[in-house]
């Protein structure tokens, strides 16, 4: 309460709360993502305040130069405590969990393994999993009977397929979720488990976030992730002490053979990772320890497996609602002779690179995310704004403990920063960019897709070579159209927002396709 008695955002202009608890949360749960905050800044200008748990204020700026300041001082604005608690509940204390020191030390130890030579060893293993993927398709739909077609939900598959990938690259682990005959493996359950208990929300979770005290009542969900934490620690713990015997091994056994940090030759993260971290040309401060390395297995499993499986599942259906950029895309690729180009060739295609970046642009997987601010501090601004009292104001004021929304959709399809034709998909955009979009404080294509500055996404080349491999081999091999209306499609707004349709609420999220075998000219 003090706090927000003390917080300047109470002299924003913003919505009224439609509930004493959720704010204006509910609301914004109800509808698409960014639509309600599209309407919010028609209203109020590009600057303003909503309302959140408890009717707190919470600042949502498109000021690009705030976001700026936000993004680059990570010190300052961290995750909120109770994202935290549930990502740690899931994760452990991974590179996505912790903050300050313990942050920059992980992330110092983990960029490493993902420059691009070490992603252009892992190519080999995209394209076997895009491969196998696509023989799999070639059989359903050609197995199909006479006359009839057969629909093929391709988000199960693609989450299926990156799956696959992030085991073999991530950690040398084969969960075989392509092989539709097999049981989904330990690994894979304990995995499941833990992910749908992620996103699931009640009352007594939602104050257990807030309420360190109310942790210790025990819940089914509670038992359910320890179970499956269980199982996650034991065969992580097995996967690192592999990792760490291969390392030794490769290095002449453990007779004192020296470790060189640029000797970097596994081709899976974990083992990149664990070489970094027993090199003996790093000081042992910069050495993370084993529950840290450990904490990387599910890091890598949540963020690198639905997010990359989400974006190309929206490409898939964003190639059906536009033919003509479809085959483009596809006279591309047929000019391509070899049917497993290098990762350099491949990102060498200029419209490959184009619809990736679009697709990402319209329908970034992560919608948004949210900071607190962690001291009194001012943001920059671009552009003043009109504050509640009808006063022009050139800074944010913020203090510590305010909860700042970082718009990432919002942002990438904003009219202002984009042109008016920011709602449509037009890969075509990327050969003349706006000036207006450098001011995006995005890692990645002006793009806040892979948020920015010091919290970015580590994962984001690893994705997209991942992403232009599955587009190459599928684009190649088939057709695809949508098999239902395309106004049956919505959007589910979760963590990463994934496709429904909307006449089917049972079968939760999916993207029904026809897929078509094509003739190669
Ligand atoms: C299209 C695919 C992807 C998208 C859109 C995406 C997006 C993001 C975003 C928005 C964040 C920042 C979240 C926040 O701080 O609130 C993030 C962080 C992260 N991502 Fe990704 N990601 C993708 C793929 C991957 C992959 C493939 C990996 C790993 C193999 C990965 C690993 C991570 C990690 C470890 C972080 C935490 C980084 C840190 O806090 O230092 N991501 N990602």
């Amino acid at each position: 309460v003090i706090q927000q008695l003390r917080s300047p955002l109470r002299n924003l202009r913003g919505p009224k709360g439609t509930s004493w608890l959720y704010g204006n949360l509910k609301d914004i749960f109800k509808s698409e993502n960014s639509v309600l905050h599209e309407q919010w800044i028609k209203e109020y200008g590009n600057t303003l305040r909503y309302k959140g748990f408890f009717n707190s204020n919470r600042l949502f700026t498109m000021d690009t130069r705030a976001l700026n300041h936000v993004l680059t001082h990570s010190l300052d604005y961290q995750k909120p405590e109770q994202v935290r608690y549930n990502l740690s509940r899931v994760l452990g204390e991974g590179v996505l969990f912790v903050e300050g020191a313990q942050h920059r030390q992980q992330r110092h130890i983990m960029n490493p393994a993902f420059g691009p030579v070490q992603i252009r060893a892992l190519t080999d293993i995209f394209y076997d999993k895009a491969e196998k993927l696509r023989d799999i398709w070639y059989t359903e739909v050609t197995a199909a009977e006479e006359g009839k077609r057969k629909r093929i939900d391709v988000l199960s598959w693609l989450g299926r397929m990156t799956l696959d990938v992030i085991g073999l690259a991530g950690f040398n682990y084969n969960f075989d979720a392509l092989n539709a005959n097999e049981k989904p493996n330990e690994l894979n359950q304990a995995f499941t488990t833990m992910f749908q208990a992620g996103q699931q929300m009640d009352i007594l979770r939602f104050l257990q976030s807030r309420f360190s005290l109310l942790r210790y009542i025990p819940t089914e969900h509670g038992k359910k992730i320890d179970i499956a934490q269980k199982t996650m620690n034991r065969i992580g713990r097995q996967l690192l002490r592999e990792s760490k015997e291969a390392v030794i091994a490769s290095q002449g056994g453990d007779k004192g053979g020296l470790i060189e940090k640029s000797s970097m030759k596994g081709r899976d993260l974990l083992s990149l990772l664990v070489k970094a971290n027993m090199a003996t040309d790093i000081p042992d401060s910069q050495r993370i320890s084993d529950e840290d390395v450990l904490a990387q297995v599910p890091t890598f499993l949540v963020a690198g497996h639905e997010t990359t499986s989400t974006a190309t599942t929206w490409a898939l259906f964003a190639l059906t609602q536009a033919p003509e950029v479809q085959t483009k895309l596809r006279d591309e690729i047929y000019s391509v002779s070899s049917d497993r180009p290098s990762m350099d060739e491949l990102t060498a295609l200029p419209y490959l690179d184009s619809v990736v970046k679009e697709t990402l642009r319209l329908h970034a997987p992560v919608p948004n995310t949210v900071r607190i601010a962690m001291k009194d501090d001012i943001l920059p601004l671009d552009k003043p704004f009109i504050d509640k009292y009808g006063n022009q104001q050139d800074v944010i004021k913020v203090s510590k403990g305010d909860s700042i929304f970082i718009p990432i959709l919002a942002i990438n399809r904003s009219k202002a920063l984009w042109g008016e034709d920011a709602m449509e998909f037009k890969p075509e955009r990327w050969e003349a960019t706006p000036e207006t979009i450098k001011s995006i404080p995005g890692v990645w294509g002006h793009l806040l897709s892979f948020l920015g500055g010091p919290r970015a996404c580590i994962g984001y080349r690893f994705s997209l070579v991942e992403m232009k491999v599955l587009l190459f081999v599928l684009v190649r091999a088939f057709e695809f159209e949508l098999a239902v209306p395309a106004s049956d499609i919505g959007k589910k707004a979760t963590i990463v927002q994934r496709p429904i349709v909307i006449s089917e609420p049972e079968k939760k999220n999916q993207l029904p396709l026809f897929i078509t075998p094509c003739q190669r000219p």
